[in-house]
């Protein structure tokens, strides 16, 4: 399971959890401008806007579950399991793209929202995996940049794109679900209740926290799609870089799968692998990991953009404590 969502304060910030029972060979990587980005049909970016995500790299290639670009644009890849649907070819006339393709792609050819929108109208996504050992993988995408958020889904109907002005996608079911469920929690709040249930007799609630009785704790999809659009609402966090760093990993934790909470159908236990949180306007990525909650902070700087080869973070993976 995982979850992503934008949160604006001065910057952009992108948030995502990665929840997996495994990991992925996942490292932070960086794609600058001029390293050649290929397609398996439908040509070669030679040139394009430079990208910092968190990318496996077999074969060279920045296979990115999320990334933004030097523009401010950002798109996270989440498991979409028996709804998403890849064609078998791409029809005449059209883009067709393989879903690991998706990311570098738009992110390499598009400055906003709105060049990704028109972009995506004209891509058919095929069912090609990129090699030997790597499934292809059942996703759909949340694209954001500061005018807002999409959410991309192919399914056998065809290929969707939907607004999605909360600003948050989970996994399954497909995302106008999530846009009508969110109906079901109107009357949540951050605020004590006030004692409309039986007004002739004066009742107070047990204490803080009241307000939002109701609000969904478990680690299902739709659960963490509330309670992370509730949180993000009801947010209260400083201006500076610091204090919304903080805030959109301290979102991040309130639907972060402890391991041992949730087992797959295999019976293994899911985890937060890795929760991250991008600053899409200045090209900054922030992460820690499951084991180490100091953050990790790497930026695409202008130099870094202008490099020929990938540039591979290894994750931090291991406990660090700040002994006194
Ligand atoms: C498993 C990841 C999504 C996590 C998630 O949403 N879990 C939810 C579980 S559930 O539905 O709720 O049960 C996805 C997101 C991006 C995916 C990766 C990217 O698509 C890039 C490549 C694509 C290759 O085809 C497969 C390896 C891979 C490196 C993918 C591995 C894996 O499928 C990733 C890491």
């Amino acid at each position: 399971m995982c979850t992503a969502f934008t949160f604006q304060k001065g910057s952009l910030y992108f948030g995502r959890n990665m929840d997996l029972e495994c990991h992925f060979g996942e490292a932070v990587v960086i794609t600058p401008r001029n390293y050649p980005l290929s397609t398996k049909q439908a040509g070669v970016l030679p040139s394009h806007y430079a990208m910092i995500g968190m990318a496996n790299t077999t074969g060279n290639y920045p296979l990115y579950a999320e990334a933004a670009n030097e523009k401010g644009l950002c798109m996270a890849g989440l498991n979409f399991p028996g709804n998403a649907w890849y064609r078998p070819e791409g029809r005449p006339g059209r883009r067709a793209l393989a879903p690991y393709e998706l990311i570098p792609y738009l992110l390499g050819s598009c400055a906003t929202l709105a060049q990704a929108r028109q972009m995506l109208e004209t891509v058919d996504l095929i069912a090609v995996p990129f090699g030997p050992g790597l499934p292809l993988a059942p996703l759909h995408w949340i694209l954001s940049d500061a005018s807002g958020s999409l959410v991309v889904e192919q399914t056998e109907e065809g290929m969707q794109i939907y607004d999605n002005p909360f600003g948050v996608l989970t996994n399954n079911p497909p995302f106008p679900f999530h846009r009508e469920n969110v109906r079901q929690y109107l009357p949540l709040s951050a605020c004590p209740p006030r004692n409309n249930f039986c007004p002739p007799v004066e009742l107070t609630p047990f204490g803080q926290g009241a307000g939002a009785w109701g609000l969904p704790g478990d680690f299902s999809s739709a659960s963490r799609f509330i309670k992370t659009l509730f949180c993000k609402t009801h947010s209260v966090c400083g201006e500076d870089e610091a204090s919304c760093v903080s805030q959109v990993l301290h979102v991040l934790d309130a639907v972060a799968m402890v391991r041992g909470a949730v087992v797959t159908p295999e019976g293994a236990p899911d985890q937060t692998n890795y929760s991250c949180c991008i600053n899409a306007t200045e090209g900054v990525y922030y992460y820690k990991t499951y084991d180490n909650s100091r953050v990790t902070r790497i930026a695409l700087t202008p130099e870094r953009g202008q490099g020929l080869e990938l540039m591979v973070f290894p994750l931090r993976k291991d406990a660090d404590f700040l002994e006194e």
